[in-house]
């Protein structure tokens, strides 16, 4: 399996590809990673250093790839952290390139805005560029709750408003694709206390996934979760059984580094999660 990677990169810790690269390759998946921004850190620290790349460099990274003539072998394009509005142009570029050289690949946008906690984190026009270019190209998405309620402009309070908020995303994603979302950190009414949730979507179907809440706050953890999600989709053809699989992994991964007491998602300590999870939990219709 080959996927194209264009996300963020951090020296230190585990953010964007930074995050999503090792996971995919552990399982292996062969990593084509090009970056929209080079930072010290993830922006969660509150100060870092680095730049956000031009669209002029990923475009010219793409196109090199291109050269290899290995497009056909492309079976996914996955994009995060973009830093600048800009830079999706250049992506969404890249997925019609690879659309002509492989029809069947499917591009997964996780559209990075920001989270329930810190609100919106990138910069102006990104959101709206997520909104209205990425996602109407998106076979995949995966919004946090934040991100789907800035997305589809309405608030999920409950199960059903969010079934109802994931059904208006999809009616606007790629149709000629599979139009298959996960929402992450999942929070409603119905959800107890001592849990969080996921919730896919494909096909007129939906399914949740009910994990431990752990007291953590980390980032990257949906960075390696959309990663996690797109290959097991791609695997199995399943948004319930890539849901199953990417949850669990991640769960062990968020729980050992909780055990571990660290600011960064515990990615290479923990490989082992992301092929055999600690604990298998089980996906249910809702
Ligand atoms: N405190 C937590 N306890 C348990 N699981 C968590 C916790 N934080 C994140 N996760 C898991 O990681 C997934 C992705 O994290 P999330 O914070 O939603 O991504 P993002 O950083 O994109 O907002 C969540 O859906 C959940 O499965
Ligand atoms: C550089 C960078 N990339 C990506 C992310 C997204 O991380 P997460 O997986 O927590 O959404 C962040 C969040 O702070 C970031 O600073
Ligand atoms: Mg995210």
């Amino acid at each position: 399996m080959n996927i194209l990677s264009i996300q963020s990169s951090v020296a230190y810790g585990h953010v964007g590809n930074s995050s999503a690269a090792f996971p995919l390759q552990r399982l292996g998946a062969e990593v084509w990673a090009v970056n929209t921004v080079q930072f010290s850190n993830h922006t969660g620290y509150g100060a870092w250093r680095g730049q956000v790349f031009g669209a002029d460099l990923v475009r010219d990274l793409v196109h090199g790839i291109a050269e290899r003539g290995v497009l056909p072998g492309c079976d996914a394009v996955l994009s995060g952290y973009m830093g600048d509005a800009a830079i999706g142009e250049a992506i969404l570029d890249a997925v019609a390139e690879v659309r002509v050289a492989n029809p069947n690949a499917l591009y997964c946008c996780d559209p990075v805005i920001g989270d329930v906690g810190r609100g919106v984190f990138v910069r102006p026009g990104i959101p709206e560029f997520m909104r209205d270019r990425a996602v109407p190209e998106a076979d995949l998405a995966t919004p946090n709750q934040f991100e789907l309620e800035w997305l589809t402009g309405r608030a999920v309070t409950t199960l059903a408003e969010a079934r109802d908020a994931v059904a208006a995303l999809q009616s606007g994603m790629r149709a000629e694709g599979p139009r298959c979302v996960l929402v992450t950190s999942l929070h409603t009414a119905e959800t107890p206390a001592d849990s969080i949730e996921l919730l896919a979507a494909e096909g007129g179907g939906f399914w949740r996934l009910r994990t431990p809440l752990l007291p953590i706050s980390v980032n990257g953890a949906g960075d390696a979760i959309a990663a996690l999600f797109l290959f097991h989709r791609l695997r199995t053809g399943s948004a319930a059984a890539a849901m199953e699989a990417a949850g669990s992994s991640i769960h062990g991964l968020l729980r050992r580094t909780a055990e571990a007491g660290s600011r960064e998602i515990l990615t290479v300590a923990a490989q082992e999660e992301f092929v055999a999870p600690g604990t298998r939990f089980a996906a249910e219709p809702c």
